[in-house]
This record gives C-alpha cells, sequence and structure tokens, in this order.
C-alpha cells in the first residue's frame, strides 16, 4: 500500500487529471428505459418497501484483486472482474488496501462531513437539481457527498484539503475501473452478454468523472432504488454517459445486523426471471469491498443505514469504439 499511495501516484493519476467533472446526475429514476418498465420499476419499489417480499439470490464470493497492494492487480483478475461483470452486470472485489490505509481513509472522510464540507446528495429532475429525501419520487437519498476532485482544487491540493489517502486511494480504484472497462471491451458478447451497449455493441471507456466521497450518517439513512444513469446523462454527443460505477467501501468495522446499509442490487431482467423484482444480491459496505456495476442498467439502493457509512465512488463514461478512439487517438 505505502509504496502504490505514494504522493508520487497521486500526482501521476489523480491531481494532474483536471479533465474529471462530476455528472451531470443521477437522474430520477424514469420510465422506459432498456429493461426497465414502469411495472417493473414499481415491484421493486414495493419490494423495496416491504423486504419481506424480497427474495435474495447468495452474494457471490468477492474476487481477490489485490488492489492496493504493491503488486496491484494481475492481468488475470482484472479479466475475472470484467468477465463478472460483463456476465452479470455487476462485480464484487474484494481489495488489498489493508485496515490501516482504509481507517485513514475513512477518518479523512469523517472528518470532512464534520466539517460540514459534504453537501446532501442531489438529483437532477427535468434539467434541474434537487437535493434530498422526497425531492423525487421513489429516489430518496440520505447521504452527504464531496466531489473529490474539485474540492482539491478549491482547497489547493490533497495536503492542505487533509485528503491524502482518499486521493491515493481514488488513483488506484479509477485506474483499476478503468482497466476493467478496457477488459470488457475485448470480450466476446458470448462471455459478456451483459457488458454491451443495447444494441450489443462493445462499450469503450471514454473517460470518468470526479469521485465522490459519501458519508451516510446513520439513523436509518438511504437511496431508495434508482439507475445513476437512466437517460445517457445528457452525453449524447460524446458517448453513452456514464456506463459503469464503482464503489469502494471504506467501513473498518461494519456489522451487518445492527448497522445494515447493504447495498442491494436488483438483478437485470436477463438474469432474474421476466419482471420478477424479488431477485436481488446485498452486498455490506465492508471496507476493502469494492463493487463495479452497469450504472446504466442496474437498478439498486442504499438499504437503511444504522451506523455511519462511507464510501468512495466514481462513474465511468463509455461509447462505441469510435468514441472510445477519440478518447485515445493513439491507440
Ligand atoms: O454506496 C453505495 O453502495 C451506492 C450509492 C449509490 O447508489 C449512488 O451514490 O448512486
Ligand atoms: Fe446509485
Amino acid at each position: 500500500m505505502a509504496s502504490r499511495c505514494s504522493a508520487r501516484a497521486f500526482v501521476r493519476h489523480s491531481w494532474s487529471e483536471r479533465r474529471c467533472r462530476r455528472p451531470a446526475g443521477p437522474r430520477r429514476p424514469a420510465d422506459g428505459w432498456p429493461g426497465l418498465t414502469s411495472s417493473r420499476l414499481s415491484a421493486m419499489r414495493a419490494a423495496s418497501a416491504d423486504g419481506r417480499v424480497l427474495r435474495l439470490a447468495a452474494p457471490p464470493a468477492p474476487l481477490p484483486v489485490r488492489l492496493g497492494a504493491p503488486t496491484g492487480p494481475s492481468a488475470k483478475a482484472t479479466r475475472r472482474a470484467a468477465l463478472a461483470l460483463g456476465r452479470h452486470g455487476y462485480c464484487v472485489c474484494q481489495c488489498a488496501f489493508g485496515t490501516a490505509a482504509i481507517a485513514a481513509a475513512a477518518s479523512e472522510a469523517i472528518a470532512l462531513y464534520r466539517k460540514k464540507r459534504m453537501a446532501p446528495g442531489g438529483f437532477v429532475v427535468g434539467g434541474a437539481p434537487v437535493q434530498g429525501r422526497g425531492q423525487a419520487r421513489g429516489g430518496n437519498r440520505d447521504d452527504h457527498v464531496l466531489w473529490l476532485h474539485e474540492y482539491l482544487v478549491a482547497v489547493g491540493g490533497p495536503e492542505r484539503g487533509e485528503a491524502r489517502t482518499l486521493c491515493d486511494v481514488d488513483a488506484i480504484v479509477s485506474s483499476f475501473a478503468q482497466a476493467v472497462v478496457e477488459a470488457l471491451s475485448e470480450l466476446p458478447q458470448a462471455d459478456a452478454p451483459l457488458g454491451r451497449a443495447a444494441d450489443g455493441s462493445p462499450l469503450y471507456y471514454t473517460g470518468r468523472t470526479d469521485s465522490m466521497v459519501a458519508c451516510y450518517p446513520g439513523g436509518g439513512a438511504a437511496y431508495g432504488p434508482h439507475i445513476d444513469n437512466a437517460d445517457g446523462d445528457g452525453r449524447e454527443a460524446e458517448d453513452y454517459g456514464r456506463c459503469f460505477t464503482a464503489v469502494l467501501y471504506l467501513n473498518s468495522r461494519w456489522d451487518e445486523s445492527q448497522g445494515g446499509g447493504a447495498l442491494r442490487i436488483y438483478l437485470p431482467p436477463e438474469s432474474a426471471p421476466a419482471h420478477d423484482a424479488r431477485h436481488a444480491v446485498e452486498v455490506y459496505p465492508h471496507g476493502d469491498t469494492l463493487v463495479i456495476f452497469r450504472a446504466d442498467r442496474i437498478v439498486h439502493e442504499v438499504c437503511p443505514a444504522f451506523q455511519a457509512r462511507l464510501a468512495l465512488t466514481v462513474w465511468m463514461y463509455a461509447g462505441n469504439e469510435e468514441q472510445g478512439r477519440k478518447m485515445r487517438p493513439s491507440a
């Protein structure tokens, strides 16, 4: 961890990456995009409101990816994560940042929350931003968030922002998520049916968003069922918008029965019986767990959390082959 999470790694991958911006969304869940009919969305909300009717599939064993370890993730581990993502629409990885790094990142995040550097998470509804619970039908969210790079630009860097570990972790998570998306582009459709655009063509990496540090302050804080990118993020000219969400949990000691706070992933129609909204998996936000899922397809929610729940999230944009090539002219 120490050698990978050095200030130089941060400067190289993260601070110099001025292009990353906070995304326009998430948008309010809307009807009428692939795989999500209004009846399916209503059934999900009903299942969310009444946990008794929810049928859960067993969560997959996390893939060990050695993210944060001095050797870093191997090409094989990256490919395995891409395969799982392409087959199921999500993958769960066990990183190796270690308890000290995760605890350091968490204490930076908590300090930022306490210093009121975070603001209530928002939505875009009809082009206008709205914030917080009850503002968007079925899309309530109770988290407080900070856009890491935007904040660092404002305060003059990671040292001054007291967010050095968060920056280092962010650089590593972002490079890995990019590598996974790039590996996914190479997989044949038969291996990765859920790793494709709606027309079946491969998705190519076109960029990333700023990273979001989120704190659900406990007391039942939640985020109702939603899709992160329901409408292309208004980026038609560039790509399909955010296609992948990568979220790393920063909770060193998470008590599943007392803390709740699982990420509930509703399995997409291709992996669940048609229109049966009651099939989902739940992943608890244990520190060092990374989940990557399709930002434009996977309905998910954060179940009520009864202890402070911390995460770092970055979204990857993707487009068609030509859009991907434009992003990397030398490739
Ligand atoms: O923290 C999580 O598990 C997911 C949060 C989420 O869905 C979001 O921020 O869009
Ligand atoms: Fe989300």
